[in-house]
C-alpha cells in the first residue's frame, strides 16, 4: 500500500485544480481517486463518511481527513513545505494576508463561478446570463487591487492564494472576460501563473475539459 495522502477528486473540478497545483509547487505526490459528481458518487454513504458535506476535494493522509480546498492547501503546506515558508508563511502578520486572499476565494470568487457553470452541467440550463458575467467581473476589481503591493496576491511571493485563485479565476475567465485595460495587473498575474512549469497538467488540462463541457452545453445565441 502506498503512502502517499490519497486526494478524492475530479480532474475539472476548479478546487481539485488547486489541490494539484499546491501538490506539485510543494513536490508532494498524490494517490489520486476520481470522485464522479455527476454520477452521483460524493453521496454515496462511504463518501458521506469522509465529508458530510459531499463536496470534492477530500484528502486522507495517514488517517487525517481533510476537507475544502483551501484547507487542504493550508494542511499540505503546512505539513510538507520544508524550507519553502512563503507558500503558507508561519508568521501570523504574514499568514492573515494569504489566509485573506484564500477567503475571497472561497467566499467571493469561486461562488460567483459555480453559479455560472453547475447550472449547466446538472441542471440542463443551457444560456449564461449576463447578469452573472457582470457579477463575476466585479469579482476581479478585489484581485487587482491586491496585486498592486507585489507580483503576488499576497505580496512579493507566489503563495497557496495564488494556486488556489488561479483555479478558479482562469475558470472564471473563460466565462466571463477579464478586460485587461480595467485589470492590466491581473491580466498579467495570470499569464505569470500560466508560466508555472506544473501549470498545464496540474490546471490547464482540468479547465479545457470543464470550458469544454460547458461551452458544449450552451445554446449559440
Ligand atoms: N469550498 C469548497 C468547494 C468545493 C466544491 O463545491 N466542489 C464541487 C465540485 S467543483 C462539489 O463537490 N460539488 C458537489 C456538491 O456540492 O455536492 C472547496 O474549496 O473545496
Amino acid at each position: 500500500m502506498s503512502n502517499k495522502p490519497v486526494l478524492y477528486y475530479a480532474p475539472r473540478s476548479p478546487p481539485c485544480r488547486a489541490v494539484l497545483l499546491t501538490a506539485a509547487a510543494l513536490g508532494v505526490e498524490l494517490d489520486l481517486r476520481v470522485v464522479n459528481v455527476k454520477a452521483g458518487e460524493h453521496k454515496s454513504e462511504e463518501f458521506l463518511k469522509l465529508n458530510p458535506q459531499h463536496t470534492i476535494p477530500v484528502l486522507e493522509d495517514n488517517g487525517a481527513v481533510v476537507s475544502d480546498s483551501h484547507v487542504i492547501c493550508s494542511y499540505l503546506a503546512d505539513k510538507y513545505a520544508g524550507q519553502q515558508d512563503a507558500l503558507y508563511p508561519k508568521d501570523a502578520a504574514k499568514r492573515r494576508v494569504v489566509d485573506a486572499r484564500l477567503y475571497y476565494d472561497c467566499g467571493h470568487l469561486f461562488p460567483r463561478v459555480r453559479f455560472i457553470v453547475e447550472p449547466v452541467i446538472y441542471f440542463g440550463v443551457t444560456i449564461v446570463p449576463e447578469d452573472r458575467i457582470v457579477y463575476m467581473q466585479k469579482a476581479y476589481d478585489g484581485l487587482e487591487h491586491c496585486l498592486s503591493s507585489g507580483d503576488y496576491l499576497a505580496g512579493a511571493e507566489l503563495s497557496i492564494a495564488d494556486l488556489c485563485t488561479v483555479a478558479t479565476v482562469s475558470t472564471a475567465a473563460a466565462f466571463a472576460p477579464i478586460d485587461s485595460a480595467l485589470y492590466p495587473k491581473l491580466t498579467q498575474w495570470l499569464k505569470r501563473m500560466e508560466q508555472l512549469p506544473y501549470y498545464k497538467s496540474c490546471n490547464q488540462e482540468g479547465l479545457e475539459m470543464l470550458v469544454n463541457l460547458v461551452k458544449g452545453l450552451l445554446v449559440e445565441h
